[in-house]
């Protein structure tokens, strides 16, 4: 069996490889915002007219991801109750509230899948479609399977991707999933004109430097190949928000370099995983903003002393350590995620390159995560 991947629109790529696909997203991303209407407008129009009081969100691998930023967006920027929540153990061990004070048409489940095709995550739309829920899907195939299952269907932006590994789908999603809850904490009065002018405008400035994000990430790669692709494990680390890019990374690694990589919350990993730490191992530390940003630069120090292979990911200042990848770009920590994905596609993809795996081609032929179109 190959692996199912269907997107409609025409790819402008004559060899698809992950590398080119990292390299288009100034260019998508460029796009998705200047096209936001077509995702937003949908979003928001189930939104408002329903009322809608908590969100939960559902996705498979990097669609997972997704969910635990789209969580974040919701609670901190609209005020509002929200989940994320692996597909079928929500079926199984879950409730759409806990509390009983919501009314089901007050509760929104949403699907991310960009092929559309995921089988948890369909099987969950189809689940709460049955039980009466408000049930939308945002995708990169408008025919695909997780359409049937919803009431309201999204356009993801995201064009081709036609290899395993979703990155640009990430990206893409991620802006996505921010820009409807920006829209929302407008429209609900939640954030002041001012406030979601800024908002957009911040968004707008970091997909107009994307460019230079993949370049610094790309730069940081290569300055720091030679150790991290010769790693016996690679652990990436990041707080709060920052946790999404953490098991984003350990997933895209997982899948293309195929070196050990976990992702853990910063202060979990020294809670025991601490005790293999060796001087074989790459440690990445993401982003992290105020007392979170100060309390990790002291993990790191006490990480160096085990071993020199300890990078930062971030886009405060911290000096010129050519371990480090400090962005001169700057945003906000909502968005940051968006940025400090990059470098660990290029540890992915890059890597893989240069220890010789060919990331087109998914060795493990069953068909277990995704149905067929
Ligand atoms: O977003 P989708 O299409 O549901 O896919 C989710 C996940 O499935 C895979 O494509 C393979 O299982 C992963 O690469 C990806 O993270």
């Amino acid at each position: 069996m190959t692996f199912q991947k269907n997107f409609k629109e025409d790819s402008i790529m004559a060899e698809p490889t992950v590398l080119g696909y990292i390299k288009e997203q100034p260019e998508r991303l460029k796009y998705v915002f200047e096209n936001k209407d077509v995702f937003v407008k949908p979003f928001v129009d189930v939104f408002t007219k329903n009322n809608i009081k908590k969100v939960i969100f559902f996705g498979s691998g990097t669609s997972y991801n997704v969910s635990i930023l789209g969580t974040y967006y919701f609670k901190h920027l609209v005020g509002i109750d929200a989940e994320y929540q692996y597909p079928t153990v929500f079926k199984n061990y879950e409730k759409a509230d806990w509390s009983g004070l919501l009314k089901k048409d007050e509760i929104l489940y949403v699907g991310i899948s960009q092929s559309g095709t995921s089988i948890s995550t369909c099987e969950v739309m189809k689940f709460a479609q049955q039980e009466g829920y408000h049930t939308l899907a945002i995708t990169g195939n408008l025919n695909s399977e997780i359409t049937k299952y919803v009431d309201t269907k999204v356009h993801l932006l995201v064009g081709d991707e036609l290899t395993p590994p979703e990155t640009k789908g990430y990206t893409t999603s991620v802006i996505s999933v921010y820009l409807w809850a920006v829209e929302c904490a407008h429209v609900t009065g939640k954030m002041s004109d001012a406030e979601y002018e800024k908002a957009l405008d911040e968004t707008k400035k970091l997909v107009d430097q994307f460019q230079t994000v993949v370049d610094e990430s790309e730069a940081w790669y290569d300055r720091n190949r030679t150790t991290i692709v010769n790693s016996d494990r690679l652990y990436f680390l990041g707080y709060g928000i920052d946790f999404a890019t953490a098991i984003e990374a350990q997933l895209k690694v997982g899948e293309m370099l195929r070196l050990p990589a976990l992702g853990y919350e910063i202060e979990e990993y020294s809670h025991g995983p601490t005790m293999a730490i060796s001087k074989k191992q790459t440690i990445c530390i993401i982003g992290s903003d105020e007392g979170e940003f100060e309390h990790s630069v002291d993990f790191s120090k006490s990480f160096k002393k085990y071993t020199d292979r300890v990078h930062f990911i971030t886009c405060k200042d911290l000096g010129n350590d050519p371990r480090d990848c400090v962005f001169s770009v700057k945003t906000n920590k909502y968005l940051a995620p968006l940025m400090f994905t990059v470098p660990f596609q290029f540890v992915a993809a890059k890597g893989a390159k240069d220890i010789g795996i060919d990331t087109a081609i998914n060795p493990f032929d069953e068909n277990l995560a995704h149905y067929k179109d």
